[in-house]
């Protein structure tokens, strides 16, 4: 009887979030390092086919830098980046484009399916919703570099992704723009999840990577931070705390933070259930970060 009624305090507990939630748009950015772990993906996939199934709106984005390296290497490319993102030639993009839409979005679409939601891929082979513009970076002496074929989101099809929503459809996005050319630009993920979620006014960011969150040290997980605002994300940024690949990401946090996103969570995918911890529980998991 107890254990029964522990089952129904779950629900009762999600049900002030669901309500809250009903409606919402949620981006759930996929990192590439979690990509890397297949059950640890059918997981996190399966919280958002639930998060769909009661009410709210999540938006897939997804990245995949690893496998685009193994492709990029595979094809005798040394993988090369500057300041996070990848120098991207016209035979760069034609890989990362190919792993991005034709093999991961494509297998992330099927397997939301195979546990029951329903998902369409929206990128440059299918239908493009994402409008970009060329990045161009500068060295520490002002000096522009050029980096190829690689872009910053600018625009939306909102309509595309409110009809796809609002038909109980899950969107799948990788993070490969158009450009007014009609040309495609490599995105950096973490940077394409944060623009989307401020043009379409989401309520949530959430980060899925490898790691719990965000630590003090990274050595020891008992320093992990539960909840961080943009000042203090600056300071640990500016101190070298938050280092290499976490960077882009706060970074991105920043920015959606900064335009109205509600708020950003940074959870590991490899948590079972984590989404679901940190959208529908009191407690949450991870490390939020607030204006
Ligand atoms: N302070 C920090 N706390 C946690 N992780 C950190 C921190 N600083 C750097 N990192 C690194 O950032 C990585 C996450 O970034 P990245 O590998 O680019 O993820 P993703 O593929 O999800 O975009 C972690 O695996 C970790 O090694
Ligand atoms: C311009 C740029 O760097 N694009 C990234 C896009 C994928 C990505 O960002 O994947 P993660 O989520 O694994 O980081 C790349 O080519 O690796």
């Amino acid at each position: 009887m107890d254990q029964a009624l522990s089952k129904v305090k779950v629900l009762v507990e999600a049900l002030e979030w669901i309500r809250r939630f009903r409606d919402r748009y949620v981006v759930v950015k996929l990192g590439g390092s979690a990509l890397e772990e297949p059950e640890s993906v059918k997981r996190c996939l399966a919280d958002v086919v639930f998060m769909e199934a009661v009410g709210m709106r999540p938006i897939l984005v997804h990245g995949g830098g690893k496998a685009i390296s193994r492709s990029v290497a595979e094809a005798g490319i040394e993988p090369r980046f500057v300041q996070g993102r990848r120098y991207t030639d016209e035979k760069t993009l034609e890989i990362a484009t190919r792993v991005l839409t034709e093999e991961i979005c494509a297998s992330l679409v099927d397997l939301i399916k195979t546990q029951g939601g329903r998902a369409v891929g929206l990128h440059v082979n299918e239908q493009p919703v994402l409008e970009g513009k060329k990045l161009t970076l500068q060295d520490a002496n002002g000096e522009s570099i050029d980096l190829g074929r690689v872009g910053y989101v600018t625009g939306i099809r909102e309509d595309v992704i409110h009809s796809v929503c609002r038909g109980g459809v899950i969107p799948v996005l990788p993070s490969i723009a158009i450009d007014t050319e009609g040309g495609s630009l490599n995105v950096n993920a973490d940077t394409a999840a944060a623009a989307i979620a401020a043009l379409i006014g989401a309520e949530k960011l959430v980060f899925l990577s490898d790691v719990p969150g965000i630590f003090l040290n990274k050595e020891d997980p008992s320093t992990l931070v539960p909840h961080l605002t943009i000042r203090r994300c600056r300071e640990l940024i500016g101190d070298g705390t938050i280092a290499t690949g976490m960077v882009p990401k706060v970074e991105a946090a920043l920015d959606a933070l900064e335009v109205g996103v509600g708020k950003v969570h940074i959870i590991d995918a490899n948590i079972p259930h984590s989404l679901l911890l940190e959208v529908y529980s009191d407690q949450g998991i991870g490390t939020e970060i607030v204006g």
